[in-house]
């Protein structure tokens, strides 16, 4: 199966190209190029589709094999592999996915996309459409305990699920191996949860970490930082537009509050095109 390899601030995929190439088990396909030594190496697999409603369809996967209804470091992938590919010559692009039709603008310099502003859409605030188990009109600075320790948490859906965790102690010293599974699976998220811990460095500068959904920790992760940025300004530490240190890079993300979508700003990077040998028994 012929691959691109690629990141968004080293929130790494294996991209196809399903205009070319045909996958049929793309559950059991993630799992097996995920993994960092039996298979290609990745935080999941992504699949470009020819789409009915917009320019391309993008279909993720994480590296457990579940599926993510969007992902933010990977659909600026998608924006740069369509056009550097030469799939499209347009610098507005309409990617359709399960948290709907996101419109990207792309920056191209010497003929290659270099930066992405992706449309994310308006956050979901309501605790049943996260979905997450909450006495409350939205899950803003909530009680949450795992694993003996109370925590307060913020929880946002970007089409999927996050729990973002303010922290006064360095993030950075977190020990997420550890608790991150207990996030992840914590009963009160019915779908499970993308987890960011997250430091306000000043009202304009967040650091985050993440454990995601299927994928444990991540460099990056494009949805989380909109969702912490979210968080940041419905609790008054942040203002409207917030730069996101991630351990990867960082993601420049704007909202306006209310239903007025989310706009995050990144770049993405193709490392490597290569062909991989699928077992016989997920062709
Ligand atoms: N693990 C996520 C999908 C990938 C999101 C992340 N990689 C991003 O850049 O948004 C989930 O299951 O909801």
């Amino acid at each position: 199966m012929k691959f691109t390899k690629m990141h968004g601030i080293g929130n790494d995929y294996v991209y196809v190209n399903c205009l070319e190439e045909a996958v049929d088990r793309p559950e059991e396909t993630a799992k097996f190029v995920s993994d960092r030594h039996f298979g290609v190496g990745s935080d999941g697999l992504i699949l470009i589709r020819p789409s009915q409603k917009a320019d391309f369809e993008m279909a993720m996967y994480n590296a457990d094999g579940s599926r993510g209804e969007m992902c933010g470091n990977g659909i600026r992938c998608v924006a740069k592999y369509v056009y550097d590919y030469g799939l499209t010559d347009k610098t507005r692009i309409q990617v359709e996915t399960l948290a709907g039709i996101k419109e990207l603008d792309l920056t191209v310099e010497n003929g290659k996309v270099s930066l992405v502003k992706v449309n994310m859409g308006a956050p979901e605030l309501s605790p049943e459409k996260i979905p997450v188990l909450a006495q409350a009109e939205q899950a803003v600075n909530l009680p949450l305990e795992v694993d003996g320790i109370m925590y307060q948490m913020t929880c946002v859906s970007m089409g999927n699920p996050h729990c973002v965790i303010f922290m006064k102690e360095d993030v950075r010293e977190l020990d997420l191996e550890k608790i991150g599974p207990s996030f992840e699976n914590h009963p009160r998220f019915p779908r499970r949860v993308n987890t960011e811990f997250v430091n306000v460095i000043d009202r304009h500068t967040l650091r985050m970490r993440v454990w995601e959904r299927g994928s444990g920790e991540t460099l990056a992760c494009g949805t989380g930082a909109c969702a912490v940025a979210v968080a940041g300004i419905l609790n008054d530490k942040t203002e409207h537009e917030a730069a996101v240190h991630l351990l990867g890079g960082n993601l420049h993300i704007a909202w306006e509050g209310g239903d007025s979508p989310v706009y995050m700003t990144g770049p993405a990077t193709a490392v490597f095109d290569g062909e991989v040998i699928l077992p016989e028994d997920i062709k």
